[in-house]
């Protein structure tokens, strides 16, 4: 039994009102409580899904020295090439940990070209162009498709949260509009030595952005898990087809911690598990660079303060993903 609710997202795409306000009601629980939600009824082809992750695969099979290549350069992030053993998820909490045992290719907005917000050089790194590999030849039509559902889905979610909020449903629509999301194909490779004592595929984080939208592997949960409110953690098991959807820092912050940014992590596989790589497919949404994160209308109790400083979505982002990506310390 998985700790995390099922909801049907379908109703956000018509016009029955009570049925989409339902839905918001479904959504402030489940964020309310765990953070985490299991998406039905999103609408994604299954077949757009199974053909990104056989080219994921393609990628992630090819000499390490062809993925080198497509390494980001200096003042390029969330693009290409990430490869083992290079980030370190515990230390966006401040744990330090050894590096997460997994490799990654990104991508971000195929519209980005260095143009966008050419007037905060902090922003830059992220509006960079793509970076693509020689092979394989359908990673790009591949991952550019399944980018674009995945800024519908999004969309459609944050409206969602918008419902749940009590806020006009396109409240978020202008504050995503110009977004820094990444796609990330996360590949956690077979292995046949052990791990370090303390590394993890996936060291405990909570999510720094909005909104993370995760097709788990093809085999299922396998080892993702949240972490309860008394500290333990619990396994998350999707029905096949389905998404993890879960919130991160930012929309924490937003709602004022009414909504919880839980903490999860990628536990490693026991025995003959080793043996078969984990590929997981994440889309996190990062809202528009300048979009001011502050508590929302109605989130402070009368004659409170909010819990956060206001804060630009990009500034929060820059420093976390920094955090988890810092040298090794030398002593
Ligand atoms: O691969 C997964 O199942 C989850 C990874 C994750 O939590 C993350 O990359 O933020
Ligand atoms: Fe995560």
């Amino acid at each position: 039994m998985s700790a995390v609710p099922v909801i049907d997202l379908s109703p956000i795409r018509g016009t029955d009102a009570a049925a989409i306000t339902a839905l918001g009601r479904k959504v402030d629980a489940a964020c309310r409580e765990i953070g985490f939600l299991i998406v039905e009824g999103h609408g994604v082809s299954p077949d757009l899904i199974a053909e990104v992750r056989r080219e994921s695969h393609a990628f992630f099979d090819l000499p390490e020295a062809e993925k080198l290549a497509v390494r980001p350069p200096p003042g390029t992030m969330l693009r290409g090439y990430t490869p083992p053993e290079t980030n370190t998820l515990a230390r966006s909490r401040g744990v330090e940990t050894p590096p997460d045992m997994r490799s990654l290719f990104s991508m971000g907005r195929p519209e980005a070209d260095g143009t966008q917000y050419a007037d905060i050089p902090e922003a830059r790194p992220f509006y960079q162009p793509n970076l693509w590999p020689g092979r394989p030849a359908g990673l790009r039509p591949a991952f550019t498709a399944y980018f674009r559902e995945m800024e519908r889905l999004s969309t459609e979610i944050m409206r969602a949260f918008a419902v749940g909020l009590g806020l006009p449903v396109g409240f978020f629509d202008d504050k995503i509009d110009n977004h820094f999301a990444a796609l990330h194909a996360l590949h956690y490779g077979a292995r046949t030595t052990p791990a370090a004592p303390g590394q993890l595929r996936a060291g405990a984080h909570s999510d720094f952005g909005s909104l993370t939208i995760l097709m788990p592997p093809a085999e299922g949960g396998m080892g993702l898990e949240v972490q309860r409110p008394d500290g333990s953690f619990a396994p998350v098991e999707p029905p096949p087809g389905a998404y993890v959807i879960n919130i991160g820092d930012l929309m924490q912050q937003w709602t004022n911690e009414r909504w919880v940014s839980t903490v999860h992590r990628v536990v490693n596989p026991e025995g003959e598990g080793w043996a078969k790589p984990r590929l997981s497919l994440g889309f996190f949404c990062h809202p528009n660079y300048d979009a001011p994160v502050e508590a929302l209308p109605g989130t402070v109790p009368a004659g409170e303060a909010p819990r956060h400083a206001p804060v630009l979505a990009g500034v929060y982002m820059n420093q976390k993903i920094s955090a988890v990506r810092r040298p090794v310390a030398t002593s």
